[in-house]
């Protein structure tokens, strides 16, 4: 895949001009506190500049051979500088953190937000590697950037400033000496930004294309084997990894490049100050303690002046992640009606409904079904038929290519996802357990619900029991790394949370199938319950969901080949009814169906 197709499909990225907006804008509540840091970290920067002058003036107590008395002053004036810097280096710090801390809070809040407002398309259109390396990597490399960079930064910046002032002061002969440095480290600066700016950001967008293909490999992995497509799937994972690799050295080369011409900018330097010395002292006009000094201020910007243009690097690469958080953030949102049409009734209606994902591959075609309230029809065809699809349409999560989805007589795009969500509910094949407690994973359904009703939903799908026998009960940690549930646990807790949710519209597309036959039959158990007076589209991976259906509606190549009652479509010998004698032969007598 080229570089171009790689990028087109990416989730965008916000220009310098825009990022620069944003840092205002999330900086502007907090200027007080920036102001105060700022001066803070002045303070700092001025005091320390009083070390090298002290340190002249014991020069010149030695070198004139005073009494040791004239030391203490000098002596005492150190100690004091060092202390004075130390408190205000601390404080201004810790209030550029905080600044800092609070704008990568509200900008990671609004990506998040919108992120999580994106439609399906556009995620699966980027992939969810480049949006997981986005709110990983970039996030880390910003929130480092502002919280060692920035006040290091800052700190630095103002040392330099103030050390030059300083060394006018002294004398503008050493100044001047020390200038000749300048233009070599802004000619390095220069160059080094110009080339590490666009490497930095093939970087970031490798890293996602590599976490990427890693995710998809990772995640189609049966398939991958089944078609023996391993070598190709490893090709494509080594091509991208030896491009991070590539792209890293360039990186590490620069680097070494770019220090090695700062050393020669503080050698011209140093030689500058100790010439301008030499002179001065010679002609009587600074004494050897004010030209020690001079040289002690030059020697001491060093490490600032490397700090400085070091973290240039650093800022260039969280410039990158936060163009690239920036981008997500600043996308528009999904549009909302102004008065959002509010569903009569739930009955669900489809109205020539036709979707393609890739064009000229339509998934659905010509799709006309109704839904009556507090009916359940299941929806039955052989995999790839166009169930999954129909199913995320209804629930809003797709727009379909063409047609029409209503709800309560009311089309979808009328309505805008804030109503659809308060009328419709959706269990996908991707059942997530939330990190968390119990509790607190049923209350993402209905915040306000308390113990007893979470008991009630829990109890309604069959889970009661194991629920109560957990170590803390709802209070128990479960998802990764806590309590493991069993993938039937962990879909009566998404049953349970439907419970809670108590929406009128259900769309269930769950994996009853990946159960195993017990399991399967507590989840049908769940189900009935959880769907119980509802109006519902179920997708039957068993087809024991389907009989027990109002009416079924059969799909092959996304389209309706069959619909009617169990008993009707059996008796009809059709497509449902080859089906059910093929399932009913394979499985093992149930109770009941
Ligand atoms: N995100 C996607 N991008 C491209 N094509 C897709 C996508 N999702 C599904 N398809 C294709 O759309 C068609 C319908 O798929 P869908 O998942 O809706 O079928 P299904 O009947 O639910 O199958 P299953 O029972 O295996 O889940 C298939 O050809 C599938 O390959």
């Amino acid at each position: 895949m080229s570089t171009h197709e790689t990028t087109t499909r990416l989730l965008p990225t916000a220009d310098g001009a825009r990022v620069r907006a944003v840092l205002r804008e999330l900086v502007r509540p907090q200027r007080g506190t920036a102001v105060l840091g700022l001066i803070a970290l002045v303070g700092a920067a001025a005091v320390s500049l009083l070390v090298a002058p002290l340190l002249g003036q014991i020069v010149d107590v030695v070198a004139q051979q005073r009494g040791a008395d004239a030391v203490t002053g000098p002596v005492l004036g150190l100690v004091g500088a060092a202390l004075g810097q130390g408190v205000l280096a601390v404080l201004g710090i810790a209030l550029v953190a905080q600044v800092g801390e609070t704008m990568l809070a509200r900008l990671r809040e609004r990506f998040v937000s919108r992120a999580l407002g994106l439609r399906l398309e556009r995620l699966e259109d980027a992939g969810a590697g480049d949006l997981t390396s986005r709110i990983t990597e970039d996030v880390t490399v910003v929130a480092e950037a502002v919280r060692e960079a920035m006040p290091e930064f800052a700190r630095a910046a103002l040392l330099v400033v103030l050390t030059f002032v300083g060394l006018a002061a002294l004398d503008w002969r050493f100044l001047v000496g020390a200038l000749l440095a300048v233009p070599i480290q802004a000619w390095t600066a220069r160059w080094y930004l110009s080339r590490s700016g666009p490497i930095y950001a093939d970087q970031r967008i490798a890293y996602g294309t590599q976490q990427q293909q890693l995710l998809d490999t990772a995640a189609g992995l049966s398939t991958v084997r089944a078609l023996r497509l391993g070598d190709e799937h490893s090709g494509r994972i080594r091509e991208r990894a030896e491009n991070v690799v590539r792209l890293s050295l360039r990186v590490i080369r620069l680097q070494t490049r770019f220090f090695g011409r700062l050393n020669g900018a503080e050698f011209v330097g140093v030689a500058g100050v100790l010439v301008a010395g030499f002179w001065l002292v010679g002609s009587g006009t600074a004494t050897i303690g004010t030209a020690s000094a001079a040289a002690l201020y030059f020697i001491n910007l060093f490490t600032p002046i490397n700090i400085l243009l070091f973290q240039l690097d650093a800022a260039q690469s969280a410039l990158a992640g936060l163009r690239r958080l920036v981008g997500v953030a600043d996308l528009p949102p999904e549009p909302v009606p102004d008065t959002p049409e509010r569903p009569d009734g739930s009955g669900i209606g489809v109205r020539g409904l036709s979707h393609s994902y890739v064009a000229d591959h339509p998934a659905l075609r010509d799709i006309d079904l109704d839904v009556e309230p507090g009916t359940r029809v299941a929806l039955v065809g052989a995999s790839g038929a166009g169930k999954t699809t129909l199913a995320k349409v209804v629930a809003g999560l797709h727009r379909p290519s063409s047609g029409r989805v209503e709800i309560g007589g009311a089309g979808l795009d009328e309505q805008g996802p804030e109503v659809i969500r308060e009328t419709v509910a959706l269990v996908t094949q991707e059942v997530h357990v939330f990190s968390g407690t119990l509790a607190e994973d049923l209350r993402l359904a209905a915040p306000d619900a308390d113990d007893a009703r979470l008991h009630a939903a829990l109890d309604a799908v069959g889970a009661g029991e194991w629920a109560r026998g957990l170590p803390d009960g709802l209070e128990t940690v479960v998802g990764d790394g806590a309590h493991e549930l069993t993938v039937v646990q962990a879909q009566q807790l998404a049953l349970a949370r439907l419970v809670l949710a108590d929406r009128p519209v259900v769309i269930l597309d769950e994996a009853t199938a990946e159960a195993g036959s017990s399991g399967a039959r507590t989840l049908e158990t769940a189900a009935e319950a959880a769907l119980d007076g509802r109006t519902s589209l179920v997708v039957a991976h068993r087809l024991t969901q389907a009989a027990a259906a109002d009416r079924i509606v059969v799909l092959d190549g996304g389209g309706i080949v069959e619909q009617g009652t169990h008993d009707e479509l059996v008796a009809a010998g059709g497509a449902y009814a080859r089906l059910w004698s093929a399932w009913s032969g394979l499985r093992t007598p149930a109770p009941g169906v």
